[in-house]
């Protein structure tokens, strides 16, 4: 009897030998352990994540496939992800291919107690009716100005009065920035300012729970699926967390549905008309739509739109600080188009803030700020499902059930893609003739093909106004000793945050310098083209 178990123990590791061999000679990426796979690697690098990734691909051509769990049957499926930064597999997997590749269960599993099935979180036709109806309003005037409204409001109103207090002090801008931009979206969203970002700091019980509730659902990812589903259903750690803050936040948003509803109500029966132009309203009034859909229609916009502008923004003005050239071209041309709007008295430049107009002309800006995505994307990788068995362009077989990992941080820092000055910010780029890689799928910092961001146009103004509000008042000085990392994140956050001084700003030399350019510009005989506008910004 001993002999026969010591036979079958010897037969199957011999075939599982084997087996992984043939598994391991196929792959190009990380090593791969038996049983673990590459998780030992993963873990190693887990503090440099995407530049490991970056550097993976870099060996391997663009594109590498790894198994995080070396056990037959799972290796082929749940365990196999295939990581590429390929412009022509990313534009295969985001446009040609698109509904091969969904967001995909375990995405959906994820992110369903706080999301539902709201346009984040869903595939197929459950998405495409929330995207149709959510693209009709971004595209509107009336949405711009609403976003208009919410920033400009934040920033005079709180930003500023924060930023005169700080009186030479440290602040931490990430901070700052992470609620403005959640006031922000909840503004736009439902019609409410949360008021998060405030002196002192307030405590906000929504704030608070939307938190809690993101934190515990990306959790989820670290463990294996059947894991948190057990602890779901025992009620354990983390799990109960979430259970709490996703009712908080149902609970916060049902009462602004509730009345709002009264609202619309009353209107419609003293015929007048309602004023309020947030997100969730266009839902309501566009059809007879329950309170649980209206609720997952606040959030997912929430979620998609709460972090991801103060992130970019917090590495923009890190780059600032260290591209001193840079800024200088930014506040210059704030100041010059701000000069032929408003007139020479720099005092109008600070009192109101930018308008559309004014926004739309800032070309440079636009590209510093596009520059900073490509280096620093603020969602650095994304992940879709394989729904059927595919070959990508580049060749690559891809298993139905794995994963594809596009990591959007190394398509920015590919010789191949941005050649060979792909590791500086040179805003430049974007406004050459020949600047840009042929493939436009090689940005793809706010995704593209059918899910392409939705909040694009939105977020750019957004950022213009606040990069305009602070350089125009201030020149930041990374705080003696601060260090600036990568926090290991979906979003990809300073993980000490980004405290900076902040030094008043003498606009008068600046000022000099166009007046004088201007008087030669106007003795020469060539007239020049005028204005650039951003148009010139080439957008994938
Ligand atoms: C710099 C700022 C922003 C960046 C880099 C960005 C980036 C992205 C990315 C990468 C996605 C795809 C995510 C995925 O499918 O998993 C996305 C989707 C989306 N974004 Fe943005 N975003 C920004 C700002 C905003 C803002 C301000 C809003 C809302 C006002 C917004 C609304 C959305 C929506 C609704 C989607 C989902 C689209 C869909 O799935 O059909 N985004 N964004």
């Amino acid at each position: 009897m001993e002999m026969v178990t010591v036979a079958l123990v010897f037969a199957a590791v011999g075939a599982y030998g084997l087996w992984f061999g043939r598994l391991s000679r196929g792959l190009k990426g990380p090593r791969v352990w038996p049983l673990l796979g590459s998780l030992p690697s993963l873990i190693q690098n887990c503090m440099r994540l995407h530049d490991w990734i970056a550097e993976n691909l870099r060996q391997s051509g663009g594109t590498y496939q790894t198994c995080t769990c070396a056990v037959p049957f799972l290796a082929r499926r749940q365990g196999l992800t295939t990581v590429t930064c390929d412009p022509k597999n990313i534009e295969h997997i985001l446009k040609n291919g698109f509904d091969n590749y969904p967001k995909g269960p375990t995405w959906h599993a994820v992110f369903h107690d706080l999301l539902g099935n709201g346009i984040f979180n869903s595939d197929g036709d459950v998405w495409l009716f929330q995207r149709k109806t959510a693209a009709l309003e971004f595209t509107t005037k009336t949405l711009r100005q609403a976003m208009s409204r919410w920033v400009n409001r934040a920033i005079h109103l709180r930003l500023l009065p924060i930023l005169e207090n700080a009186d030479g002090g440290s602040v931490d801008l990430q901070d700052l920035l992470l609620r403005l931009t959640f006031d922000n979206i909840c503004g736009l969203a439902f019609g409410k300012d949360p008021e998060t970002l405030a002196h002192g700091m307030p405590e906000n019980a929504f704030a608070n729970a939307f938190d809690a509730a993101t934190e515990a659902s990306l959790q989820r990812f670290i463990l294996p699926e059947f894991i948190w589903k057990l602890k779901k259903w025992l009620h354990l750690g983390m799990e109960v967390r979430l259970a709490t803050s996703v009712k908080d936040v149902e609970k916060y948003l049902s009462d602004v549905i509730g009345n709002r509803r009264l609202e619309l109500d009353e209107a419609a029966q003293s015929n007048q008309t309602l004023q309020h132009d947030d997100l969730l309203s266009r839902f309501m009034k566009k059809g007879n739509h329950s309170n649980q859909f209206l609720q997952h229609v606040a959030l997912n916009f929430i979620l998609a739109g709460r972090d991801t502008s103060s992130v970019a923004l917090c590495w923009f003005f890190w780059l600032m600080t260290q591209n001193p050239s840079v800024e200088e071209k930014v506040v210059k041309e704030i100041c010059e188009v701000l000069m032929e709007t408003r007139g020479d008295d720099i005092s109008a430049w600070l009192s109101n803030p930018l308008d559309f107009k004014e926004a739309g002309r800032l070309a440079y800006l636009k590209a510093a700020l596009s520059e900073t995505l490509r280096l620093y994307p603020s969602v650095p990788q994304d992940s879709k499902h394989v729904v059927a068995d595919d070959i990508l362009p580049d060749g690559t077989f891809v298993p139905a059930g794995s994963a594809i990992t596009y990591s959007i941080y190394s398509i920015g820092r590919m010789e191949s893609v941005w050649g060979n000055d792909c590791m500086e910010f040179r805003p430049e780029r974007w406004l050459e003739q020949d600047g840009m890689p042929n493939n436009p799928f090689a940005f793809v910092a706010f995704n593209a093909g059918p899910r392409v961001c939705l909040g694009k146009n939105l977020a750019y103004l957004q950022m213009k106004s606040i990069v305009s509000a602070i350089l125009l008042r201030y020149r930041l000085q990374v705080t003696p000793g601060h260090r600036v990392e990568q926090k290991m994140s979906l979003t990809l956050f300073m993980k000490y945050g980004l405290r900076v001084k902040t030094h008043p700003r003498d606009l008068s030399e600046i000022v000099k310098v166009i007046r004088m350019e201007k008087n030669d510009a106007a003795s020469d005989v060539v007239v020049g083209v005028g204005g650039v506008t951003d148009v010139g910004v080439k957008d994938p």
